[in-house]
């Protein structure tokens, strides 16, 4: 399902700012994000991308000023767990799994406490999440800290399809792995956008974000410098000189 002109907006950010004591992490920062889009995000290192996903999803903690809307309904005031219900739910560029716990309890934890569902209802959605990432049956019963990297990557994606998200933020998913894990990331990302969900993606690998994102915005010092198809947006001056150190990108 992929976003058109017409989709309707899922996601407003509108006028967001987040201040730790002088440093303006986000500055006034403005988007929507339309029903079905894979929307890219990016930026150097500080320029307050993480901080925005935090402010979106109150973990943890809510914008300085400013709004965050769900299809047209406020949710900036809401607490982390009604915004997780509301259906925006984020991965984190740390392992966030429980590492005592199987894969298949986390993904069924999530199941149940992000997607509100229960006994037979959280087992069948824990296990479609397990078969759309694809993870190996034998290693669903093993526990977080026997699986390898990109399987604890599989693990992060399925958790999240599990809590029965409208809006996926996924920050930094590729982080950690190797070229040939990075395209089997790409494709797992396109397998949940087909699944319905519509996707903020943070990344500093390049290609990835090019690959997938229908559109691109980039930040800077916490302020968006550009946004647009990703084609034009690699191409702005102010983007080259701030993200790509003053150089062409090839891709
Ligand atoms: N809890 C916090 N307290 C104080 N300063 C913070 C806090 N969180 C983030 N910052 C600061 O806000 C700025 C933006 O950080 P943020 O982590 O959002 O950047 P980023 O674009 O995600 O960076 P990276 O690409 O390295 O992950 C940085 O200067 C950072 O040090």
């Amino acid at each position: 399902m992929a976003a058109t002109d017409a989709s309707p907006v899922l996601l407003e950010v509108r006028n967001v700012t987040r201040r730790f004591g002088e440093l303006v992490a986000v500055d006034d920062v403005s988007f929507t994000v339309t029903e079905g889009q894979v929307f890219g995000i990016a930026g150097p290192n500080g320029s307050g991308k993480s901080t925005l996903f935090n402010v979106i999803t109150g973990i943890p903690f809510p914008p300085s000023s400013g709004a965050v809307l769900l299809r047209g309904e406020e949710i900036q005031r809401l607490r982390p767990h009604q915004i997780s219900r509301a259906g925006i739910l984020r991965t984190f560029q740390k392992d966030a799994e429980f590492y005592t716990l199987t894969a298949f309890e986390n993904v069924y934890t999530s199941a149940v406490y992000c997607g509100g569902a229960v006994g037979a209802d959280a087992r069948r959605d824990s296990m479609q999440a397990l078969e759309d990432v694809a993870l190996a049956d034998d290693r669903r019963d093993r526990p977080v800290s026997e699986l390898s990297v990109f399987e604890r990557k599989q693990l992060m994606i399925a958790s999240a399809i599990a809590g029965r998200p409208k809006v996926l933020l996924l920050d930094e998913p590729a982080a950690g792995l190797t070229r040939p894990e990075v395209t089997q990331l790409a494709d797992l990302i396109r397998t949940v956008h087909r699944r319905g969900i519509t996707i903020v993606l943070i990344e500093h690998v390049l290609p990835l974000l090019l690959s997938v994102s229908e559109h691109l915005m980039v930040l800077n010092q916490g302020a968006v410098i550009a946004s647009g198809t990703p084609k034009d947006v690699v191409r702005m001056p102010q983007v080259v000189e701030a993200y790509l150190g003053k150089r062409e990108v090839s891709h």
